[in-house]
């Protein structure tokens, strides 16, 4: 492993998730590894678990972890190639990156997109502008269009909650009240529709299909409450348009998951990255139902990120 952004850069999968899992198992158990290893983390963006759940596993690893909230701690950074900086942008973003490489092993960075300009977000402007200038491994704290380190959290919660060889995994659109990112459905198809051991289908109202660079495997499903039958596990979220570019097509409170919805499945569990708008996308009743495994999935955040460090400093 290089760097960390994407579905292809985990590799052989089933290995990489078997490494989380022992790690799981044993969580200060690789302290060698990070030993007088610095991690810097940089966010674009507001961040709960992210933040703290990279600072955890550096911790846990026995490496130091490190903040930057750019523009906030820093200073205001410029992002156009061949600036004249003579505006109110202090600092390039390529010496940024460039220092910041000198003083850390491996570096994390959150980036969100603009949902203005889909050509620029989803070439991952930024995100590659800071890969082109890292000198060190880099891992997506979440992209524009991505979001690995979740979908591999995702990924080890539904191996340990599974009951049976092969599951059904759907992922449903659900309503919100404001534009949000593809990164997670994206990131989540990217990696779902891979696993072998899982029946993987996508459930939105039309008008919400994602780029199907990352939905190739997936099974569409238009109408939700069939997609529901039989489930194991439903992964809720909202996501903005990809094709109307970060407009909201429908405010529909049919999708908002209930406990109707989860009758349909087969005692399926309840999934959501989180940060969630309870009783928008998901109703109180499901989410503090036992079924709801939001809290363990981000636990497991903590390990997704651990077994990438491991990876990168080792
Ligand atoms: N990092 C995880 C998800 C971040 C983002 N959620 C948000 O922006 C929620 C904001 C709000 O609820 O107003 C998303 O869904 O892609
Ligand atoms: N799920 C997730 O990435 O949460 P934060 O945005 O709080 O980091």
């Amino acid at each position: 492993m290089k760097n960390f952004t994407s579905f292809a850069d985990a590799g052989d999968y089933q290995a990489l998730l078997n490494k989380a899992l022992e790690i799981k198992a044993d969580p200060f158990g690789y302290q060698h590894v990070g030993k007088n290893k610095t991690v810097g983390l940089i966010f674009f963006n507001p961040s709960l678990r992210t933040r703290l759940s990279s600072i955890k596993a550096a911790y846990n690893l026995g490496a130091q972890a490190w903040v930057l909230n750019a523009g906030a701690d820093s200073w205001t950074l410029e992002m156009a190639d061949g600036a004249v900086m003579n505006g109110t942008t202090q600092e390039h973003i390529k010496d940024a990156i460039a220092v910041m490489s000198q003083y850390c092993d491996v570096l994390g960075v959150r980036t969100f997109p603009t949902l203005k300009d889909r050509e620029a977000d989803y070439s991952e402007e930024v995100f590659n502008k800071i890969l082109k200038y890292a000198t060190v491994p880099v891992i997506s704290l979440e992209s524009a269009t991505l979001h690995p380190l979740q979908s591999f959290a995702d990924l080890i919660t539904v191996a340990e909650y599974k009951q049976t060889e092969r599951v059904k995994v759907v992922l449903t659109w659900a309503p919100h009240v404001r534009a949000l990112p593809q990164c997670v459905p994206n990131s989540f198809a990217d990696w779902f529709s891979e696993i072998s051991w899982v029946d993987f289908v996508i459930t939105h109202p039309r008008g919400y299909e994602l780029d199907e660079k990352f939905t190739k495997g997936a099974r569409i499903e238009y109408d939700q409450k069939k997609a529901f039958e039989g489930a194991d596990f439903i992964y809720a979220k909202n996501w903005s348009s990809y094709h109307d570019y970060g407009q909201i097509l429908s405010h529909d409170q049919s999708w908002l998951v209930d406990t109707d919805h989860m009758k349909l499945t087969n005692n399926g569990k309840l999934m959501h990255c989180l940060p969630i708008r309870r009783n928008v996308e998901v109703s109180d009743a499901v989410l503090d139902s036992p079924n709801a495994l939001i809290i363990p999935e981000a636990g497991n955040r903590v390990f997704s990120m651990q077994t990438v460090l491991h990876e990168l400093l080792s």
